[in-house]
């Protein structure tokens, strides 16, 4: 077998460098030189296997492949998802734990409901407030902080969510970089662990066992597999699992406006579509577009072959999203923002099936998004509110740095109300 063809790559070929430093352009980079859809290199000194397409994403979210404990580093855990997460888990303990994600946001009657929340807030945020400027990232991560706050039942004050917005946003600014940013990060999610843990331990204080209720009241008394509750610190982990991917729609909801600013085309769709199709069709697009989780990341189970390939136990598997999301063997035209893709999903094929910028398979069998659904009727609503809104786009700098992780527009997108 030729050298580039193993799994367990020489350790001088180690990319955690190239990964900080060119972020999102990396593995699109090295995919762009393979000839296999399949990158092999070394991630933080272990061998790494990079795949996609519709037969990685079914190798990769079999558990007799790819496993998820132990795969996270540390500095990932403590800034982004936490010590002790559903993202960590394996086996019958990952099923029971997402079980109750599932319960939580795949409920189409709590989506919807989540979906007026924000719509309500948005206008709320966005009345009496001609000729004002503001950072459209700011504005919506504070619109979802508040709208997920008053859903989950989380008894915070507005003051307190607007903090709890800045938090989640560093949260999930600072997970993959060195330095100022990282500390904040680490800052935030033991402020808002301590926070919401002192909340569950109120919450079962007061006895109120009644799992029917809100989030919170569901995390509180959600039973482990082995019939425990969790713990403060971890039940206040899944909470914010459930507030901070809210905040962070704020991403999405960046851009959306970007999208609305170079293609205005779709304002007037978007004003027009009373039934909310179009809306959707748009939420998908930005998704797919727009970069933002790179690429998810499992170990080998035991010793495995990928397309005739030794791979070895415990070796990094990365599934790649973001290059999946733009493969011109999935996408026509990838790097065209066309919602109309998933406008009229004709033929043989559903885009969705290659859809992946939230992962991919089962999210109730494996560990794809349970946060999907919302995500989509949020971001729809959201992008509905700018297309209606009247406001003016400053000249500001709109370069989005693919280097960064997580990007966004560099000014944060400023606009100017009319
Ligand atoms: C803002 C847009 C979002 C993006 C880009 C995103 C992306 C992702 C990705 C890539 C994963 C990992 C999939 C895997 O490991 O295979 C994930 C998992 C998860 N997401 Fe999201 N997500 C978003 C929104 C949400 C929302 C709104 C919620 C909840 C309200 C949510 C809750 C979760 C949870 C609990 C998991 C862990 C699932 C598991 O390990 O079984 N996410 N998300």
């Amino acid at each position: 077998m030729p050298s580039s063809k193993k799994a367990n790559a020489a350790p001088w070929n180690d990319s955690t460098l190239a990964l900080l430093v060119h972020g999102y352009a990396w593995l699109p980079n090295r995919m762009r030189r393979s000839l296999d859809s399949t990158v092999r290199t070394r991630l933080l000194g272990r061998p790494a296997l990079a795949l996609r397409g519709p037969d990685a994403v079914a190798f990769f979210y079999d558990e007799k492949h790819v496993v998820r404990t132990a795969a996270l580093p540390d500095p990932v855990l403590d800034t982004l998802f936490g010590q002790g997460a559903v993202h960590t888990l394996d086996g019958d303990v990952h099923r029971v734990r997402k079980a109750m994600f599932i319960a939580l946001l795949k409920d189409c009657a709590g989506v919807a409901a989540l979906g007026e929340h924000v719509t309500r807030r948005w206008r709320e945020a966005m009345a009496d407030r001609q000729q004002d400027r503001m950072v459209l990232f700011d504005e919506a991560a504070k619109v979802l902080a508040l709208a997920v706050r008053d859903w989950a039942g989380v008894p915070l004050s507005d003051a307190a969510a607007a903090g709890l917005a800045r938090d989640c946003t560093s949260m999930v600014d600072g997970f993959a970089t060195p330095g100022p940013r990282h500390l904040r990060a680490r800052q935030a999610r033991r402020r808002q662990e301590q926070a919401l843990a002192d909340l569950i331990t109120d919450v079962r204080r007061a006895l109120e066992a009644d799992s029917k209720g809100s989030a919170l009241k569901t995390v509180a008394w959600h039973r482990d597999l082995d019939g425990t509750l969790l713990g403060p610190r971890i039940a206040a982990v899944e909470l914010l699992n459930i507030i901070r991917p809210t905040v962070a729609i704020a991403w999405f909801a960046t851009f959306a406006a970007h999208a609305l600013h170079r293609w205005p085309q779709h304002r007037d769709l978007l004003r027009a579509d009373a039934a909310g199709t179009y809306a959707e069709a748009f939420a998908h697009e930005v998704r797919r577009f727009y970069p933002f989780a790179p690429f998810v990341a499992g170990l080998a189970a035991q010793d495995l072959t990928w397309h005739g390939e030794h791979v070895p136990k415990d070796a990094l598997v990365l599934l790649d999203l973001y290059g999946q999301n733009h493969d011109p063997a999935l996408w026509e035209d990838p790097y065209r923002f066309d919602p109309r893709r998933f406008a009229s999903p004709e033929g043989p094929q559903d885009p969705l099936a290659n859809l992946v910028p939230q992962g991919g398979g089962d999210p109730a069998r494996g560990h794809r998004c349970p946060g999907e659904d919302i995500t989509v009727t949020a971001l729809a609503a959201i992008a509905t509110e700018l297309a209606r809104l009247d406001y003016d786009v400053p000249d500001q700098d709109l370069g989005i740095p693919l280097s960064r992780m997580p990007t966004l527009p560099r000014s944060g997108f400023e606009i100017l109300l009319k």
